[in-house]
């Protein structure tokens, strides 16, 4: 994206958003409650329209964007399963739909992506079971494994351990590991890391729609584990520099061009 702007109810809630996510990154979208982080990541898929600028997923406006199987999101609240009749294992299976040709029946290797996903997330046990029977954190699980399941080439999670218990938390750092070996991209938002701070390459801290910080991830600040860093620095602080190994000279934007969502990274 670059120079996004986002307004809601005529308010505005993201301005000057320049970013650029590279691919094999893993980055945590950072800052207090309210500070824009979800309507960030929205705007990036295209669900949020732009008051100005633009974005691109793998060099392509969100309109014109056909291989959504390259993007696995997971929403910031369980938006399945809540008076749905469907199983853990349906649910999951609904994230291969992207890479189905219409009308083309599931495969084997579908199913296999399905029970490979709910592996990974400690749900094998719990696959026959209506959705709505999980805990929170095990239905963030089920979302997680949707996501894995459609093998994407980007992870966007919006919040995965929110109102997550600590074994939900330690399953998606070792899930988070497998996926950075495996060169995934992936960009999540977070009010703490936990256990997978480590894992984090790089750290874009939101205040009050403004980027105010966009470089080196809290564990190598510093900061405790976890903490939010230059949550309290002003816009034009020290903690307002570039991502180190970025070239740009300009602001970042929220701009998914030349990164994983665009064709030179992407490839
Ligand atoms: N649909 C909406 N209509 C109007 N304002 C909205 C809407 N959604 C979000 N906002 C406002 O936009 C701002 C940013 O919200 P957003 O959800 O992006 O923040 P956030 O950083 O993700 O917060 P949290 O950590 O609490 O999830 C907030 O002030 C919020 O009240």
């Amino acid at each position: 994206m670059t120079a996004g702007q986002v307004s809601l109810d005529g308010r505005p809630v993201l301005r000057g958003i320049d970013l650029r996510i590279t691919a094999g990154e893993v980055v945590a979208v950072l800052g207090a409650n309210g500070s824009g982080k979800s309507t960030l990541i929205r705007a990036l898929l295209g669900l949020t329209p732009l008051a100005a600028g633009s974005t691109e997923l793998y060099g392509l406006p969100p309109g014109r964007f056909r291989d959504w199987w390259r993007i696995g999101y997971v929403p910031q609240r369980l938006s399945v399963g809540g008076g749905v009749p469907a199983t853990v294992r349906e649910v999951v299976a609904s994230g291969r739909i992207a890479r189905q040709r219409r009308l083309r029946r599931t495969s084997a290797g579908d199913r296999a992506a399905v029970t490979r996903a709910l592996d990974s997330v400690g749900l094998t046990g719990r696959a026959g079971d209506p959705v709505g029977w999980l805990s929170g954190g095990q239905q963030q699980r089920v979302l997680i494994a949707r996501a894995l399941a459609g093998e994407p080439d980007t992870f966007v999670m919006d919040e995965p351990t929110a109102g997550v218990d600590a074994e939900s938390q330690r399953h998606l750092a070792v899930t988070l590991e497998t996926l950075v070996e495996q060169g995934k991209t992936v960009l999540l938002v977070a009010h703490e890391l936990g256990p997978m701070a480590p894992l984090i390459t790089r750290s874009v801290v939101l205040r009050d729609g403004h980027i105010v910080h966009d470089g080196a991830p809290p564990h190598a600040t510093g900061r405790p584990d976890g903490q939010v860093p230059y949550d309290d620095a002003p816009p034009d602080g020290p903690g307002c520099h570039p991502h180190p190994g970025h070239e740009q000279v300009r602001p970042h934007a929220y701009d998914v061009s030349g990164g994983p969502m665009s064709p030179g990274a992407a490839q």
